[in-house]
């Protein structure tokens, strides 16, 4: 059963969700677009080694799951994100590296249920994302080149699928510099906000809105 009506009643939530390959800039893009635009930025990734960090009833299984590049299971995810949205008091979400396969995405849908108005896609060569996890030095467990590779697969067989699936998708060049990507983000945005502030609502990924850019 979806969980839009544990939110206020009457206001409006708008979800943007932002997928690309490991290392593509989800995450820079999206402090950027927090500083710009006011969105409240839910990293998937981070709320899962929140909880390993925590050493919470799943901290272990998810510990070893992303070691090995694999798929946390979508109810413990989906209760995350629900739980940080309700948290934040915001009304506008960045849903980071969520959905990554068909089966998160239908957990979203029957659990949250917002649907997102954007799928901000950012897509970028397969070397440049190397280069760049390998060159991260935040610690992470993953950032490795066996686990890169196996992170890479599931992307390319699981989280791909999923972009396709909806019809209102923004894609941007990440392989241009972090300022110039955000360039075209904003474009984005820009875009989504002021069509949102004329039609007074939601413009739904699902709706047979034109893509607000080149779709894959
Ligand atoms: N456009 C860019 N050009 C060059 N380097 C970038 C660019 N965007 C991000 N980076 C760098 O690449 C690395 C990965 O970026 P980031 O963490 O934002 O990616 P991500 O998509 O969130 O990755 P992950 O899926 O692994 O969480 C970071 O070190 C970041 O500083
Ligand atoms: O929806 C999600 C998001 C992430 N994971 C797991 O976390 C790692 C790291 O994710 P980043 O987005 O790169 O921070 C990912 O490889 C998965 O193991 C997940 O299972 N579900
Ligand atoms: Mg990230």
């Amino acid at each position: 059963m979806s969980q839009a009506g544990a939110f206020p009643p009457g206001k409006k939530i708008t979800v943007v969700f932002v997928i690309g390959g490991p290392g593509s800039g989800k995450g820079t893009q999206c402090s950027k677009i927090v500083r710009h635009f006011g969105f409240t930025h839910l990293s998937a990734g981070d709320l899962l080694r929140q909880q390993v960090q925590s050493d919470t009833e799943h901290g272990a299984m998810i510990k070893n799951l992303m070691h090995e590049g694999k798929l946390v299971p979508s109810d413990i995810i989906v209760r995350l994100l629900l739980t940080a949205m309700l948290q934040s008091g915001n009304d506008r979400f960045l849903v980071d590296g969520f959905p990554r396969n068909e089966e998160n995405r239908r957990a979203y849908e029957s659990v949250i249920g917002i649907e997102p108005e954007l799928v901000l896609f950012i897509d970028c060569p397969r070397e440049e994302l190397e280069r760049r996890i390998l060159h991260r030095d935040q610690g992470r467990d993953d950032d490795n080149v066996d686990t890169i590779r196996k992170r890479f697969q599931v992307f390319h067989d699981s989280t791909l699928p999923v972009v396709l699936y909806y019809d209102r998708m923004g894609k941007v060049d990440g392989a241009k510099s972090a300022d110039a990507v955000f360039d075209d983000v904003k474009a984005i945005f820009t875009q989504l906000l002021t069509t949102q502030a004329s039609q007074g609502g939601n413009a739904s990924s699902r709706r047979s809105n034109p893509p607000l850019c080149s779709v894959l």
